[in-house]
């Protein structure tokens, strides 16, 4: 008997949970229960109320966090350390300030053995293509807001993973910046077969630019309350894509779901506060 091929999913997360030790002694139980697969080449974005538990789905991805129980793999290999297939961008970019804006970029190379002039060609090239070029040996400081993410997307990419895990890399943004950033972060995703996770708070990001968008439920114990495909067609432009019908559609489905989560952290949160003061 044959049996179909089994597809190997650049992340797959396997009935996670994540139980944490508090200050206290206690236990809490972040996430419960995660299915989550990624298919190499697709963009799932993750939403939820503050504290669902996105970041720490993310860092058992990234393997920085264990699963309490359940199995994480990436491409068929059980992640065991840190997952050298994915690079990592967070909401603080990570650049160290003392080292000029080619050597951050380059960084990962050299640590993986490169040499200085190789690393540095390909630094240039990808400098290059983040509208950077002209910015090789200025130091983070000197950078705006959307420069220093440029930064940080070629130091991620450069290095060629084939996942990206993305936890709110644009929030600290505004507006304008952002919906640019997104654009360049699609047009670079789409020439690429890369699985990018990414989290953010915001629902018009998520839609916008994924093909997938998972909704986490109120916590504690968060599970996975929604899925839901994004069928819009690509290429998509960001600028505009919030007048699509199909945008507005989806938003409105999705966002019905999501307020009732994020009603029940709001409701829980107060809860709290009163029974603290009592
Ligand atoms: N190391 C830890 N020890 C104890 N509790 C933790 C730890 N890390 C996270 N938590 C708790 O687990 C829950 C989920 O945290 P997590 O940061 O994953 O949520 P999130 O959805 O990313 O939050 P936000 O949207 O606010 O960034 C929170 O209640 C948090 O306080």
């Amino acid at each position: 008997m044959t049996h179909p091929a089994q597809t190997e999913y650049a992340v797959e997360l396997n009935g996670c949970t994540k139980e944490f030790v508090t200050p206290g002694g206690g236990s809490y139980f972040a996430v419960r229960d995660i299915d989550l697969k990624v298919e190499p080449g697709r963009f799932v974005s993750i939403v939820g109320p503050t504290g669902s538990g996105k970041s720490t789905i993310l860092n058992m991805a990234a393997g920085l966090l264990n699963p309490s129980s359940g199995t994480v793999h990436s491409f068929g290999q059980p992640v065991d350390g840190v997952n050298r297939r994915a690079s990592y961008m967070f909401q603080q970019d990570a650049l160290l300030p003392w080292k000029s804006v080619i050597d951050n970029v380059s960084l990962g190379l050299t640590m993986a053995g490169v040499s200085k002039a190789e690393a540095y060609d390909e630094s240039r090239r990808w400098l290059e293509k983040v509208g950077l070029k002209n910015f090789a040996d200025r130091y983070p400081h000197q950078l705006s807001g959307g420069m220093r993410k440029r930064t940080a997307v070629a130091q991620a990419w450069i290095v060629n993973p084939d996942i990206l895990l993305m936890d709110e890399p644009f929030s600290a943004l505004d507006v304008q910046t952002r919906q640019i950033m997104e654009n360049e972060l699609l047009e670079l995703w789409q020439e690429s077969n890369k699985a990018v996770v990414f989290i953010t708070h915001d629902l018009d990001e998520a839609i916008a630019l994924s093909d997938e968008v998972i909704i986490l439920g109120a916590g504690p114990g968060s599970t996975v309350v929604g899925s839901y495909d994004i069928d819009i067609p690509r290429p998509r432009d960001l600028l505009d894509i919030r007048d699509d019908p199909k945008f507005v559609d989806l938003h409105r489905e999705i966002w019905g779901r999501l307020k009732v989560e994020v009603s029940r952290t709001y409701e829980s949160a107060r809860e709290e506060e009163e029974s603290d003061a009592a």
